[in-house]
């Protein structure tokens, strides 16, 4: 579904994505995801399509709204039978509580939203969304509110509605688990859609430097091209020339950024031999689940997420002399384009 929004206020927003399976809309706090949301919801008025100029009751889409706005004196049924009030009773009955069957609930549909956990009570939600057999879900951060293993169930759930509905859903999140297992992923910045794409895509490729970060590319340095002999290109940074892929828009002088996620620098033991070797001191060790996150002092400063069994194996500790390795085809090469005002919005 291809959907366009413009509007000026609260704040000034000129989008143009698709829809696609599980659409995550992923962007900085206050870029416009929740006022995109409501514009296409017909809750602010805009100008838009698809829908635009049809009163929001009127538009075949299913709103959740951050924080999930459930009525705290109606029980789970009553507020999933809320938005069918044009049924008669007996319908709108057998209607939600299908709603409530179709997200696993149906046994809970007596309680109130207080005597729900906030899994159950994201389920209800979604429930009430679903409840007048939408063509669009809009959802605003469904999992911010939950604890880790509830948003994995939270996501495997949403996944599974969007499969067995075939209703696309548009998320407006910050989490980049959500991010992550989307079908398609659109960045918003200042109101405007910056990249678009599978998910992996936008994660492998930033297309800037505010996207970059967003997808948790945290390193992220200057450097000049030195040479450009195809398929390969080397690059001038503080650590050392860096054996890069040749892109079709590199010159040599050139500035440029070059990153790569924590996740794909690579500790021993290497084949060797290896181009791009960088030398460090280990500093701030931290978990982080089963992962182990830690930043190498060296030329540059390296963020390093390594799975838990390797630090174990390779005894690394705070100060521990460590050499990596950048492969060339992680190293993601971006343009310093400072028109996205991304260096200063760290
Ligand atoms: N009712 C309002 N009155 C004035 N300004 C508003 C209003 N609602 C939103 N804004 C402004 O519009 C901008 C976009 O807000 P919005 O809530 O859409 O962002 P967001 O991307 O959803 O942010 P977050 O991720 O923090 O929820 C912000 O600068 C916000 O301050």
């Amino acid at each position: 579904m291809e959907i366009a929004y413009t509007l000026e206020r609260p704040t000034r927003i000129n989008a143009r994505l698709t829809v696609r399976g599980l659409t995550v809309l992923l962007g900085p706090s206050g870029s416009g995801k929740t006022t995109l949301l409501k514009a296409i919801a017909g809750l602010l008025p805009a100008r838009g399509h698809p829908y635009a100029g049809l009163p929001p009751e009127r538009r075949p889409v299913g709103y959740m709204p951050q924080h999930y706005a459930l009525f705290p004196h109606l029980t789970a049924l009553e507020n999933v039978a809320f938005p069918l009030a044009h049924l008669p009773k007996s319908q709108r009955q057998a209607r939600a509580l299908e709603r409530l069957e179709q997200v696993g609930l149906a046994a809970l549909a007596e309680r109130y939203p207080h005597e729900l956990s906030g899994g159950q009570q994201q389920r209800v939600a979604l429930a009430r969304a679903l409840a007048r057999e939408p063509e669009l879900l809009l959802l605003d951060e469904p999992t911010s509110a939950l604890d880790l293993p509830t948003r994995e169930e939270v996501l495997t759930h949403l996944l599974q509605v969007v499969h067995t509905t075939g209703i696309p859903a548009l998320v407006a999140t910050h989490d980049p688990f959500l991010a992550q297992a989307s079908h398609h992923l659109a960045v918003l910045v200042q109101g405007r859609i910056v990249q678009e794409g599978p998910a992996e895509e936008v994660y492998a490729r930033p297309a800037t430097l505010t996207v970059a970060r967003l997808v948790g590319m945290t390193n992220l340095f200057p450097a000049r091209v030195r040479s450009i002999t195809p398929p390969w290109a080397w690059i001038d940074t503080p650590a050392g020339p860096l054996q890069v892929a040749a892109l079709p828009w590199l010159t040599p002088g050139q500035t440029v950024y070059w990153g790569i996620r924590p996740e794909e620098v690579q500790v021993a033991p290497f084949a060797s031999p290896t181009p791009n070797r960088l030398r460090g001191r280990l500093a701030h060790l931290t978990r982080q689940g089963l992962f182990i996150k830690a930043r190498l002092d060296g030329a540059v400063e390296l963020e390093l997420l390594l799975p838990r069994r390797a630090a174990d194996h390779l005894h690394l500790t705070p100060g521990t002399e460590l050499e990596v390795t950048l492969e060339p085809r992680y190293i993601h090469l971006l343009p310093s384009d400072f028109s996205s005002g991304a260096p200063s919005s760290s």
